[in-house]
């Protein structure tokens, strides 16, 4: 396991407060190196999204203490609380829920990610674990991301929970990202390791998680609506914190307190789309034959609250105040980027060198054709709230240092077999890419994390690199090119420099997709 957990949020603004100034700050942080701001702003964006305090933002006990506030809504509690949930950041969402409700709650189940408690124990978190005898049954499973036979038990025993429950229960349901493979319960005939087997195709040829999550649903007992469906006639609010660019309530963890909108025809399209529909298992056929006579239908989940507690752009407001605490000027560009590495990497690149040339006091600045081809990059990605312009004008004339930040979840397609993540590929590209710039006397870094502290199936988050990584790299004897040929971009940070451009955190408990940071200054 990695390193232990290290979130920071509080340190950069204990250090403005012995440092109330700008000018002060300024000169503090310009003589830390950038690799170090960049982890910090790294660690910022974590610990502004830990679920404890996002949940707190939106559930509430009044006085009495026997009517549960969520948001404007009023729950009658009576001995009638169950709790089930499923996703990377539920065990401290679960330890919060139990924390402001236990008295109660009769009974609770979650599934959760491997190691999950021993890293947060390691990492001196109390208050993301359950009390010593917590009515909250937990499991552990999903390794690396998949689901597997731990998840199925906790699968199994949350649909018990919902299925016992009646008219009179409230059931609490937490939900964050990585709650689809922690909650796998395939219709029969489908077999676990087939659904394993189609999920694992459908992420290595670059399927969407909306595609993905799709197909997820069609498979399964308990998304698409079937564990609201389960828990029916009891009321339902699900908490949830989202993983997923722009917040889908039916695509985060396949939305199993959302009715599924979708039918055979979209599944079918979709494992076209990616060449698997000849290859399909019977069972898989059968499902689906079956799937249109049979769906969780709109009107199952009436008796549903379904509630987004914390996403992204809540994590990427809080690196910007922290950035600016920092002294860089700090722009947050997107909380929705998205699209093949190689394309979202190309912009990085181009990015770097046109907000590069604003910085520089007596440079000419970018050409036209480089800003030109920066758009036609930005619209080829088709980010739906991309601020570029917004950007560009807010780093125009920046005296000081600047940082652009962006959140989403691109995607890559798998063609080799080595070890790696979106993000250390990610970060591998651009640092490629920054290598071809004319960036003069600029000094850029360019960082992209997974904000769960595990990118792809590896141990660390993912890596930073600056305009040296090529030099770097030829000076080991690193050939990048072969690298990235066979997506093995961890195996090639895990060489460069003793591993020192590697992030790791540990399992962070919290899950909002990715942070790419873009830090510039001149030297
Ligand atoms: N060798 C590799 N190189 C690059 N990317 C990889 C590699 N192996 C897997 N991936 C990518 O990692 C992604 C899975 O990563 P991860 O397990 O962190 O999922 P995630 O999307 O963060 O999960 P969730 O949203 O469920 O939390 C897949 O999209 C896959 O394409
Ligand atoms: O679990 C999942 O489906 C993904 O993390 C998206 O929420």
């Amino acid at each position: 396991m990695a390193a232990a957990l290290q979130i920071l949020p509080c340190l950069p603004r204990a250090l403005l407060r012995l440092l109330p100034r700008r000018g002060l700050v300024t000169q503090v942080t310009s003589t830390m190196a950038l690799p170090e701001q960049a982890r910090r702003l790294f660690e910022s964006t974590v610990g502004a999204v830990l679920p404890g305090p996002m949940l707190h933002r939106v559930l509430a006990l009044d006085p009495t203490g026997k009517l549960l506030k969520v948001r404007d809504r009023s729950f009658q509690l009576r001995n009638n609380l169950y709790m089930v949930g499923f996703g990377k950041a539920v065990l401290g969402m679960a330890a919060a829920a139990e924390e402001l409700l236990s008295q109660h709650l009769v009974q609770g189940v979650i599934s959760v990610p491997k190691g999950i408690r021993a890293a947060v124990e390691r990492a001196g978190k109390q208050e993301m674990l359950l009390k010593p005898h917590s009515r909250v049954q937990v499991f552990e499973g999903a390794e690396n991301n998949l689901p597997d036979r731990d998840a199925l038990r906790a699968a199994l025993a949350i649909r018990q929970l919902a299925e016992g429950l009646t008219a009179d229960d409230l059931l609490l349901v937490l939900i964050s990202g990585g709650g689809s493979a922690l909650l796998p319960a395939p219709i029969p005939p489908v077999t676990l390791e087939e659904k394993q087997m189609l999920t694992k195709l459908l992420a290595a040829r670059g399927a969407t998680i909306q595609e993905l999550n799709t197909i997820r649903k069609a498979m399964s007992q308990l998304k698409g609506g079937g564990l609201a469906q389960a828990a029916y006639p009891a009321q339902v609010v699900s908490l949830i914190l989202s993983d997923v660019v722009g917040d889908p309530v039916e695509v985060i963890a396949s939305g199993p307190t959302v009715a599924s909108a979708h039918n055979v025809q979209d599944c079918l399209h979709i494992l076209n789309r990616y060449g698997l529909r000849a290859a399909l298992p019977r069972s898989v056929k059968t499902v689906l034959a079956r799937a249109d006579s049979d769906p969780h239908g709109p009107h199952t989940c009436g008796h549903v609250l379904n509630v987004i507690i914390g996403s992204n752009l809540l994590a990427l407001a809080e690196a910007q105040r922290q950035a600016e605490a920092l002294g860089f000027r700090a722009v947050v560009l997107s909380a929705a980027m998205q699209g093949d590495v190689k394309s979202v990497a190309q912009f990085y690149g181009l990015l770097a060198r046109v907000v590069g040339a604003c910085l520089t006091p007596l440079g000419a600045g970018a050409s036209a054709e480089e800003h030109i081809e920066l758009h036609r990059l930005a619209a080829e990605l088709h980010v739906p709230d991309l601020q570029l312009e917004k950007a560009l004008e807010a780093v125009t004339g920046a005296q000081g240092p600047v940082c652009l930040m962006v959140g989403g979840e691109p995607t890559v397609q798998l063609q080799g077999s080595g070890r790696g993540g979106r993000n250390q590929e990610l970060a591998l590209r651009v640092g490629v890419e920054l290598g071809q710039q004319p960036l003069g006397p600029v000094e850029a870094l360019f960082l992209s994390g997974a904000t769960d502290g595990q990118d792809g199936p590896t141990e660390a988050a993912g890596a930073w690199v600056t305009s040296e990584l090529a030099s770097q790299a030829a000076a080991e004897g690193l050939d990048v090119t072969t690298f990235l040929d066979q997506n093995d971009s961890h195996t090639f940070f895990c060489r460069l420099r003793g591993g020192e451009h590697l992030l790791y955190t540990g399992l962070t408990g919290t899950n909002v997709m990715d942070a790419h940071l873009l830090l510039l200054r001149l030297q």
